[in-house]
């Protein structure tokens, strides 16, 4: 993006929610942000934790890391009580990051949070510095919590309800903008109604309407209907910005390992295998993604973090198992010809600037949309949830798996060369994007200005 100069020094604080699907655009924001202002300095707030867990990330000079103390359970494990961390972030991480802005040595100008965090706006607004929101996740699924208040009920209890429901959740969900999400797809987040995680969504989107912008990792020929929608419906600038992991000009896999055995691989042959940075699939659901690999013939490179040796002796020599890996450098290797994926937003948009069609094995909250959209709307993807039982937790079997393995790899199918032309366009439509008079480029360029030309207020209700 463009580079700018003005004269004073600058500061803005970041405040990412403490998870990996959550810093990682917001450190894509923070160099995007140093790199088009030669002024500006970002200082970016995590636990220690999370500075130990960056400490072989490359970061511009102006991309400071400050600390806070570890008040949230560790990363390591966040998925075994995921409603327990949520809940620590909500009520223990406001004050010590209270604290750390007031020993800023710079004021800072402004604060970039990421949406989840509830507390962020009060603590901005005390202080009288303006709060921008930065959205992780898709603008659809953003636009469907966005009115809450529009979904119908659809965890009935007694049998005739539950018949109604049943039918009707195949039915789209009544809000305008969105396009082709299904009750059904919603349904896990209604399940969680009057419990922590929904509460919070609840109190998040009454301060979204506070802030002064929305900065999305989304682009707009992505997702025209719903962003175009939350533009009308928001109070504050709305700035889609993404996708933000582009490679910076560095496209060269680190790990020899990873880089060697890739590069042995034929085009287009390899199905790369992850389920995001911290969910954990049940034992033997694994044992069945293990087996329906096996099974397929084709090759993968799973990324299995601490499951790594298990997952390695279960599914035998035919694929490489790794507890990490560089992922949009590795979706972005030639002989990578499909991603089975939670379908994680990082990792939808990292597949779709890659170019790689998804095998969507969506777990929860936004992922069911996001597997959705790849599916049914981009038709870019075979989302298995279609494989599941009705209960919806019933584990994937092999043959399942293997099937559909099968059918996203064969380029030579009509449905696998449709989904490679379609992810092939989609590929093209996110480079455009972020390139000079790109629509995220556009966007980016018109948040910079709201920011340097001090458009930025503090709002008024907590003046
Ligand atoms: O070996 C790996 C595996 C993952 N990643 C990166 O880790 C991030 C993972 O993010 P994502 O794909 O979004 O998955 P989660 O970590 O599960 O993300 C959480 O946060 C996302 C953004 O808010 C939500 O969309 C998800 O539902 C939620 O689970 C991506 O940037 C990946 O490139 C790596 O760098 N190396």
């Amino acid at each position: 993006m463009a580079s700018t100069t003005a004269a004073a020094a600058r500061h803005v604080v970041a405040l990412p929610y403490p998870g990996r699907g959550h810093i990682n655009p917001m450190l894509a924001l923070c160099r995007l942000l140093v790199a088009a202002d030669g002024s500006l300095t970002v200082t970016v707030v995590v636990t220690e934790e999370w500075q130990a867990l960056l400490a072989s990330v490359m970061l511009p000079d102006r991309v400071r890391l400050a600390t806070i103390p570890n008040v949230t359970p560790s990363e390591r494990g966040r998925g075994a009580d995921h409603a327990g961390f949520v809940e620590a972030v909500r009520d223990k991480m406001g004050e010590p990051v209270e604290r750390l802005l007031d020993r800023l040595e710079l004021r800072p100008e402004a604060v970039l949070a990421d949406t989840f965090l509830t507390w962020a706006l009060a603590a901005g607004a005390r202080r009288g510095i303006p709060v921008c929101s930065l959205w992780t996740q898709p603008a659809t699924f953003f636009l469907a919590l966005y009115h809450l208040d529009l979904w119908p009920p659809v965890d009935g209890r007694d049998s005739q309800e539950e018949l109604s429901i049943k039918k009707s959740l195949e039915e789209y969900v009544p809000v305008p903008g969105l396009t082709s999400i299904r009750l059904s797809d919603l349904k896990i987040i209604r399940a969680w109604e009057r419990k922590r995680p929904f509460e919070i969504a609840v109190e998040m989107f009454a301060d979204v309407r506070k802030v002064q912008c929305v900065l999305f990792t989304s682009f707009l020929e992505l997702e025209p209907s719903a962003i175009n929608t939350i533009a009308e419906s928001l109070p504050c600038p709305v700035y889609p910005i993404g996708p933000s992991s582009a490679l910076d000009g560095d496209d060269k896999i680190h790990e020899e390992e990873h880089r060697e055995w890739l590069d042995a691989q034929p085009e287009n042959s390899v199905l790369y295998v992850s389920f995001g940075s911290y969910i954990r699939m049940p034992p033997s659901q694994l044992q069945e993604i293990a087996m329906g690999l096996r099974d397929s013939g084709v090759s993968f490179f799973w990324v299995a973090r601490d499951k790594a040796a298990d997952v390695q002796q279960m599914c035998g020599d035919r694929g490489l198992v790794v507890p990490w890996c560089e992922q949009h450098k590795v979706l972005c290797h030639p002989s990578v010809g499909g991603f089975l994926s939670h379908c994680g937003w990082n990792s939808v948009l990292e597949a779709v600037y890659a170019g790689v069609p998804l095998l969507a094995f969506p777990r929860t909250w936004d992922q069911l949309v996001n597997a959705r959209m790849a599916a049914d709307e981009w038709k870019v993807g075979i989302d298995l949830r279609g494989q599941k039982r009705e209960d919806g937790t019933v584990t994937v079997g092999r043959a399942a798996i293997s099937a559909a393995v099968g059918k996203l790899m064969d380029s030579d199918s009509g449905v696998g060369q449709e989904m490679r032309r379609r992810a092939a366009g989609l590929r093209e439509d996110s480079r455009c994007a972020i390139h000079e008079g790109g629509s995220s480029h556009r966007s980016f360029t018109g948040f910079l200005q709201h920011l340097v030309e001090g458009k930025l207020n503090v709002m008024k209700t907590f003046q």
